[in-house]
């Protein structure tokens, strides 16, 4: 933990200029509005991380690329309408939900986590930034979807690096309605994780529509976006047990 305390915090003209940098290098025009509050939101990131568990990744360039970009490497108008709604499971630190939430104002994002610890966090960042398109949700993702303000409800679900893509289509696509999609950020493993889910998706009413291989700026590693469109209704009787999921995944 003594390296978290010790870590510098950029100013927000360092941090906006690398931001715009990195944004425009993926093809993500940003404001000096947009800028302001990513910054705010930086900076309350290191600052709580010194005493809550939030995030590994301290450094401003990295943060600005890693989470920041790379959340933001789904955003496309083609699934992602103004005015969508979008349940972020497994939000964490608020990764995707927060970016979404800054970079475009009119979506109305559920931050879903199974720590609540976090999600008080989180809400100091929305009522900071006056993020009235946002709200916090706590729960488990396997339980949630069982009731009726919650199944098949949302046009978008979202998650990164929460579980693998079996388990996590159990969690995730019974609160997708019909025709929408569960857009999953995901990394180096994602041609082997889509190979494990033929079952699951058939069984789960999930189709594949794309896959889309992403490169951030400055940084060499895998990582693609899935967009994974709910082509039928999910049986009642998923999610099964966490037990079950875990140990038998589809
Ligand atoms: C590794 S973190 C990823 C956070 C964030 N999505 C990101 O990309 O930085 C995984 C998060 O999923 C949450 N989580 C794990 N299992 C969950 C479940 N069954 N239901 C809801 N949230 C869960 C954890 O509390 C944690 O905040």
């Amino acid at each position: 933990m003594k390296e978290q305390y010790d870590v510098a915090i950029a100013t927000e003209q360092e941090f906006t200029t690398d931001l715009k940098a990195q944004m425009t290098a993926f093809g993500l025009p940003c404001t000096d509005e947009q800028a302001h509050d990513f910054y705010y939101y930086y900076v309350q990131l290191i600052e709580t991380n010194k005493s809550l568990n939030l995030t590994a990744i301290t450094d401003m360039h990295e943060v600005v690329v890693k989470h920041i970009v790379d959340s933001l490497s789904c955003y496309d108008a083609q699934y992602i309408a103004d005015g969508a709604t979008i349940l972020d499971v497994g939000t964490g630190a608020g990764f995707p939900g927060i970016p979404l939430a800054i970079y475009n104002r009119t979506l109305k994002i559920t931050l879903f986590d199974s720590l609540q610890k976090r999600l008080k966090f989180l809400q100091t960042i929305i009522d900071e930034l006056k993020l009235e398109n946002v709200v916090t949700l706590h729960g488990r993702a396997e339980d949630m979807s069982h009731t009726d303000a919650h199944r098949e409800s949302y046009d978008i679900v979202t998650s990164r690096a929460v579980a693998r893509l079996p388990i996590l289509l159990e969690w995730t696509l019974p609160y997708v309605k019909q025709n929408g999609y569960f857009i999953s950020l995901k990394g180096a493993a994602y041609e082997e994780e889509i190979q494990e889910s033929p079952k699951a998706l058939d069984i789960l009413g999930g189709t594949v529509k794309e896959v889309r291989p992403i490169s951030l700026p400055t940084i060499d590693d895998k990582r693609a976006v899935l967009y994974i469109q709910k082509t039928k209704a999910t049986p009642n009787k998923y999610p099964r047990k966490p037990k079950d999921i875990k140990e038998k995944p589809l």
